[in-house]
């Protein structure tokens, strides 16, 4: 399923009917047409809507991720990977509002949907093209690092004729060498003004992240099924799935705080169940330093009834991967699945 990322001011998330208009409208235009091989001009409106269909139906199957790129709550583009057969490497397309171009947009959000994709997907080659004539798009790839690997010719239905366009690639190892550090949360404090406490040196890549402790569980049903909540709308993040769980206050033991999150998130009561210990989380996460002991518990008091509106479900190990979660989660899938056969 399409998540929803952040990127610096822009929120990227999957397309719905209600899109319909403002798609249309913004891709009917001469300026965006001429840049999409694979779009007639004019643009129908029932175009518009049956793209955006396909793109759930896509993104169910697994076969593309395309996502609305909004800015305060308004669409001002899309973008978008279609995954090859055998889900190893996949193409990149984009288009923004003319109104906007110059102000490096569909950088910021082509360089948050390739870090998806190279570190959730696992990709190991995503490719891109542009026609030789749109040498903005051109230099958008080459920001990203993308290198140019050739020509080809392509029809543009728009055009009416075909068209000669740069192919550009990016592999994995390429990206992982120039990009080391994980994709950074989007902050949820204005960052402190750098202190002169020992800890912390003068340049901001070398300050010491502060060490954000929270605490999760993963709730395991008769069946060996594993409960996963949805971040819901408004969270950082939203959309991802997650073990249920939250921050530990300062005055609280891990094991006090995942009772109260339990309780306020599930309505589930653990306080005479068993915490055993499982694994933890420890990974620099950019403005912080998430430390997130996770425990497995079996037995709880009443029935996980999402009182925040999350969406829940229960899922095999097997199927976990199926289920796009914050990237730290992402290595505790192989335990999950060896634990749990
Ligand atoms: N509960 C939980 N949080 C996780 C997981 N993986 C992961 O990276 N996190 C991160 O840990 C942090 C948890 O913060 P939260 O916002 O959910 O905590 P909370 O429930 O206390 O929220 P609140 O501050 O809105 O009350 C988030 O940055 C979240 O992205 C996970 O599997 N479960």
């Amino acid at each position: 399923m399409t998540p929803e990322l952040k990127a610096a001011n822009l929120v990227l998330r999957p397309l719905t009917h209600e899109d319909t208009p403002h798609v249309h409208r913004l891709v009917n235009d001469w300026k965006v047409v001429r840049t999409l091989s694979s779009l007639p001009f004019p643009y129908p409106r029932d175009l518009a809507e049956k793209w955006i269909r396909s793109t759930q139906e896509d993104s169910q199957a697994g076969h593309a991720y395309h996502f609305a790129i909004t800015r305060e709550n308004i669409l001002i583009g899309a973008i978008g990977l279609v995954l090859s057969e055998d889900k190893k490497t996949a193409s990149l397309g984009y288009w923004i509002s003319p109104a906007l171009w110059g102000q490096g947009l569909t950088t910021v959000a082509a360089q948050r949907i390739i870090e998806w994709g190279f570190r959730f997907l696992k990709l190991e080659k995503i490719t891109a093209d542009a026609a030789i004539d749109n040498p903005a798009s051109c230099a958008v790839l080459k920001k990203l690092d993308f290198q140019e690997v050739g020509k080809s010719t392509r029809r543009f239905l728009s055009r009416g004729q075909n068209c000669e366009v740069t192919l550009f690639e990016l592999n994995r190892a390429r990206f992982l060498e120039l990009n080391p550090t994980p994709p950074l949360p989007i902050p949820e404090e204005k960052p402190k003004p750098v202190s002169t406490s020992p800890e912390v040196t003068t340049t901001h890549s070398l300050r010491k992240p502060k060490t954000l402790l929270v605490v999760a569980a993963a709730l395991l049903n008769l069946e060996n099924k594993i409960l996963l909540a949805q971040r819901p709308e408004g969270k950082p993040l939203a959309g991802l799935w997650e073990f249920p769980g939250g921050k530990v206050e300062i005055h609280e033991t891990p094991e006090q705080a995942l009772i109260r999150e339990m309780q306020e998130e599930l309505n589930i009561d653990l306080t005479a169940s068993c915490l055993a210990p499982f694994t933890f989380i420890s990974e620099n996460v950019g403005e912080f330093h998430l430390l997130m002991p996770l425990f497995v518990v079996r037995r709880w008091q009443g029935t996980p009834f999402p009182k925040e509106g999350q969406n829940l479900a229960w899922v095999n190990a097997a199927d976990l991967a199926k289920y796009p979660m914050p990237d730290p989660d992402l290595p505790l899938i192989p335990l999950f699945q060896e634990l749990l056969g």
